[in-house]
């Protein structure tokens, strides 16, 4: 550590030391500079100026000059694209390390700052500097502001700079974690946590994973964190005057990230280093998220470990149902149809193509997985690889006709003279399948089972969803489309205020309206225990440009339902409860009052949407606890207007085929509502495996498996329940899934991005959040 230069050094600190309006009057005093022309535009100037006050004035509690240079260079190493500071006071450090990150060739720096009057010193300095392009103001506290920008679709922070509240720097780190903001590569510098500056802090960074996963799985808060464990002047002042900030303790990070520290002493720009308390930067480099690789690796080492024995097995069961001669035939049917069945990367896809084959019609696969599983079905005479559905830009109605996937799914149509078509929306690809149905339905003779894109905008959009269920005077928890944070409050003041109301309180869901997964695992129940902290995680709700529904929060189970709807009719029908995920699925007894509350909403809905409106529904419920004892009143929350992969459940009802032809002819079907014929319970063996035997033992590790928690259910599933993708007389799929298709899918993980959870039955990974 080089000498201070004390003709460099701030003003002592004093008693009071910040927020006693010097912080307006160095705004002041830098635009009544003689030079401020000359300052204009040049970040070093202001920087000047600024040091000018602190040395000349008062005490400013900047970053400044010695420890600034250790971050600037650390941006010339890093280079970042975004770059976060959580803690701007007046800009100092925003204008530094803003134009360094301007320089590196970064694009943005994000001041976080909660004080509203310094935020508005730190735009006035910024401006001045010419930085406004580079540094944006976030207003609010950290957590808030994190929140918000990665509700806004950050998804990535390059470089880190940490100089707020001490007990709030170990939970805003958390929180980044959690919504994977934190990355390969990320670099974090923290100020002043040198002991005793911040140990739970420092710890958590130094702690190994093992460590780190102990804390989280026996840890019911972020930590023991207590404004005693930091001797931190900024702290203890900021709690004199307001009482110490609130932090999140709920959260918990993210175990599995590993980083690299590197502790730099360095001076106050008062240049009076305090006895035990050097300043400093703790330089944190993200290693390699190993824990993340490991997992691929390690689920592509299992799928090679298993591939000799499954590929004897399935090779024997094949040859076992060619002898026996248990493959349906393919002329099978007297009025044989060609039958193209979308989205057969899904075990959804698969189970309704298998039907078709059963019925002896011709089956033409499609979907835009290439390594869809779909591709060696014996089920299918001919598969086609999709173009992707354009996710960000769907067309509008009347630029289908040049929409490259609707346009390939016209040609299949033509050219090999399908006379129906079984669309398995995936809900990215859901209104593109609404505009080709009329494309399709006007251009040729074939017909879709796919709702109309009207029809899908207006069941899947949650208000119009809402909206219509009122209008059919159908139970919808209390609802209300709201877009500004004087409209929630308005909502709440009409409901018993802003606080939780002790007895039988009633709490509200902000959700967003469309599909937005990122905010939707973050959707808010409000009110809180007091109003201040009701206000407080409203403004953390990004509700700058979107339009949100405050729904009534039901406490009750949830459930699930699918429907085939043929010309406003519902033909066929299961309903079955929810799980996380929906990995499981147990179709209900359809004779009973719950069973048939929900369908009875089905039929009245899709009757009121007329005759158009044919194809699939899925529908969430809601059934209020207790409710089982009197009169059954299921709450709709969510409308699917897709295939359910509920659709499973009908794998033993082979009417349900003469239903789906039903569409052809002019006469509806009269016979009667098709529900699954004793149904079997479905899992997915992989997802079982996995997750009910491997990771318990490898979690619980000495325990044998049988001591396991999730042990039992493993056993009973692999005994009594039946596996999604697997049917002997049609094996490969089930061989393809776990062997080309998931491999494939954990070897690109093992390049980019995270994942925090598979959906082997609809061959999706959720990204970590
Ligand atoms: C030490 S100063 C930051 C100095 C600044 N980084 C610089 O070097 O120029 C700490 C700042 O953090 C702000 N702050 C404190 N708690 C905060 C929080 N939870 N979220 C955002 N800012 C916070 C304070 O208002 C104060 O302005």
């Amino acid at each position: 550590m080089a000498n201070f230069d004390d003709s460099k050094a701030y003003a002592a600190q004093e008693e009071v030391f910040f927020d006693d309006g010097r912080e307006i009057e160095l705004l002041h005093f830098v635009y009544s500079r003689p030079n401020i022309d000359e300052i204009r535009g040049s970040p070093e100037k202001v920087l000047a100026a600024i040091d000018e006050y602190g040395r000349t004035k008062k005490y400013l509690m900047n970053v400044g000059e010695d420890k600034g240079r250790i971050v600037t260079d650390l941006i010339k190493e890093v280079k970042p694209n975004i770059m976060i500071e959580l803690g701007g006071y007046v800009g100092y450090s925003a204008v530094l390390f803003g134009a360094a990150v301007r320089d590196a060739g970064g694009k943005t720096y994000y001041s976080l700052e909660r004080n509203p009057e310094f935020a508005a010193v730190i735009l006035s300095l910024v401006d001045l500097a010419g930085l406004s392009d580079v540094v944006k103001v976030v207003v609010g506290s950290s957590d808030e502001g994190i929140r918000r920008l990665a509700q806004q679709g950050l998804d990535k922070v390059d470089l880190m700079f940490i100089d707020h509240y001490k007990p709030a720097y170990l939970p805003d780190l958390k929180l980044c974690e959690e919504l994977g903001l934190i990355q390969q590569g990320t670099v974090l510098a923290a100020d002043n946590v040198i002991k005793p500056g911040n140990p739970p802090y420092l710890e958590y960074v130094r702690s190994p994973v093992e460590k780190k996963k102990e804390v989280f799985l026996a840890s019911t808060s972020s930590s023991g964190l207590g404004t005693e464990d930091f001797d931190d002047r900024y702290s203890q002042q900021y709690e004199k005057t307001h009482g110490a900030e609130r932090l999140d303790t709920m959260i918990k990070g993210d175990p599995r990230l590993v980083y690299s520290s590197e502790l730099i002493k360095s001076f106050e720009p008062t240049g009076v280093p305090r006895h035990g308390e050097l300043s400093g930067h703790s330089r944190l480099v993200k290693c390699l998220n190993s824990i993340v690789r490991i997992k691929n690796l390690a689920l592509l080492v299992l799928s090679l470990v298993f591939l000799p024995i499954d590929t004897l097995v399935i090779l024997c069961i094949d040859l076992y149902s060619r002898l026996l001669g248990t493959r349906p035939g393919r002329n099978g049917a007297v009025d044989k149809k060609t039958v193209l069945v979308t989205g057969v990367s899904m075990a959804k896809g698969l189970a309704l193509a298998r039907h078709f084959r059963r019925a002896g019609h011709r089956v033409i696969g499609a979907d835009f997985h290439a390594l869809s599983q779909g591709r060696v079905s014996s089920a299918i005479d001919k598969f086609y690889a999709l173009p992707w559905p354009a996710a960000e830009e769907v067309p509008d109605d009347e630029d289908i006709e040049d929409d490259e996937y609707a346009l390939a799914l016209l040609k299949i149509v033509r050219e090999d003279k399908v006379d129906i078509w079984v669309s398995n929306s995936d809900v990215s690809a859901a209104i593109q399948d609404g505009l080709a149905r009329d494309m399709i339905e006007s251009q040729t003779s074939a017909k879709a089972i796919q709702l109309s894109a009207r029809h899908v905008r207006l069941l899947h959009e949650k208000d119009s969803f809402m909206t219509l269920c009122h209008k059919l005077g159908l139970p919808i928890p209390d609802t209300q489309i709201v877009s500004s944070r004087s409209d929630i409050i308005e909502f709440f003041a009409k409901r018993g205020g802003l606080k939780l109301t002790p007895g039988e309180p009633t709490r509200y869901l902000i959700k967003p309206i469309g599909v937005n997964d990122i905010a939707r695992f973050d959707m808010p129940l409000l009110p809180l225990e007091s109003e201040e902290e009701t206000l407080r995680r409203l403004d953390s709700i990004p509700l700058g440009s979107g339009k949100f529904i405050v729904q009534e929060f039901i406490q009750g189970f949830e459930f699930c339902t699918h429907a085939l709807v043929i010309r406003g009719k519902v033909r066929a029908f299961v309903s079955c409860p929810s799980s996380e995920l929906l990995m499981h699925y147990k179709a209900m007894d359809p004779d009973t009052p719950l069973s048939n509350a929900m369908l009875e909403f089905t039929e009245k809905l899709a009757a009121s949407l007329g005759e158009t409106f044919t194809g699939h529904a899925s529908f969430d419920f809601l059934v209020k606890a207790g409710a089982d004892k009197g009169e059954v009143v299921v709450y709709p929350i969510e409308c699917n207007p897709r295939v359910h992969t509920a659709v499973v459940l009908f794998n033993d009802t082979p009417e349900l085929v003469a239903e789906y032809l039903s569409v052809l002819h002019d006469t509806p079907s009269r016979g009667p509502l098709v529900v699954p014929r004793d149904p079997h319970k479905y899992y997915w063996l992989g997802q079982e495996v996995v997750e009910r035997l491997l990771y318990p033992l490898y979690r619980d590790f000495p325990a044998l498996p049988h001591k396991t928690p999730e042990f039992r259910s493993f056993v009973e599933h692999v005994q009594y329940w039946k596996d999604g993708t697997f049917e002997t007389w049609d094996p490969w799929p089930w061989w393809w899934l776990y062997h080309v298709y998931w491999p494939v899918q954990f070897a690109r993980y093992l390049v980019w991005g995270r994942w925090h959870k598979v959906n082997v039955s609809t061959g999706k990974a959720f990204q970590a959040k």
